[in-house]
């Protein structure tokens, strides 16, 4: 039974504005999606990798990351959609299709490319424990408000209650098909579930799985892991 990892990395990047696809943004000479991928691999639980590739490099990913899949392991590349959801979509198409023992799905955001390999690991150990629907969170920090059209707020949630959520985020394969045949949206892949009616579990994030977002993120990752690793 095999562990795949979906990779949405078909984003512009627009937020970063670096003129090219976030996910082939090199830091510290490594493309984001390239420590993605090593990342998924050192996990030591993920056999294959769904790459879904911006439209315009899916060749150039492909031979950048062939030679990262450990023995009896793949890459596949293919084409990413318009939105994030529509590239986790055709991945997950595609991993069914050629994968036929496909038992637990990650996704995982090639822009949270320093996720540590040990956050990865927890994940597919508790969709092992029977979890359908696993998420990697941290506590929120700062005060959260809800504000109205014009910026008035409107109220102020209780924080000890709410949770950043990160990726890879981890599912019983069955779980993740029926949630994405569902045609509901959500902004997240377990929000799909969360809302097809299943129960999503948590499991502790980290620091280091951010999302490359900004020039900000950019930099700070370019600090932290100067010379390989923080
Ligand atoms: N059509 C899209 C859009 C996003 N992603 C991927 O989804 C992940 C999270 O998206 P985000 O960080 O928001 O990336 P971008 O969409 O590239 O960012 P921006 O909104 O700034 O353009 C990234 O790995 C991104 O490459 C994707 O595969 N296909
Ligand atoms: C999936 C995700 O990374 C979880 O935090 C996030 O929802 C992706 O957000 P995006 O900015 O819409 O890509």
């Amino acid at each position: 039974m095999s562990v795949v990892a979906l990779v949405p990395a078909a984003g512009r990047g627009e937020r970063l504005g670096y003129g090219m696809p976030k996910a082939l943004v090199p830091v510290n000479g490594v493309p984001l999606l390239t420590r993605a991928v090593q990342g998924l691999f050192a996990s030591g639980q993920v056999q294959h990798v769904v790459i879904a590739a911006p439209p315009s490099d899916v060749d150039l990913v492909h031979t950048a990351t062939a030679s990262l899949a450990p023995v009896g392991g793949a890459v596949h590349v293919l084409s990413g959609g318009a939105e994030r959801t529509d590239s986790v979509r055709l991945a997950l198409e595609h991993a069914l299709r050629v994968i036929p023992d496909t038992s637990i799905v990650l996704v995982h955001d090639a822009a949270r490319a320093f996720t540590p390999p040990e956050v990865i690991a927890d994940v597919v150990a508790a969709v092992r424990d029977g979890h359908d629907a696993v998420i990697p969170v941290l506590p929120v920090t700062d005060t959260i408000k809800q504000v109205d059209e014009v910026g008035v707020v409107v109220s102020t949630p209780d924080r000890a209650g709410l949770r950043v959520v990160q990726t890879p985020q981890g599912f019983r394969a069955e779980t993740l098909k029926a949630a994405y045949c569902s045609g509901i949206a959500a902004t997240d892949d377990a929000g799909l579930v969360e809302k097809n009616g299943g129960q999503v579990h948590t499991v502790p994030g980290h620091a280091h799985a951010m999302k490359i977002t900004t020039p900000f993120d950019l930099a700070v990752a370019e600090a932290l892991f100067a010379g390989g690793s923080a």
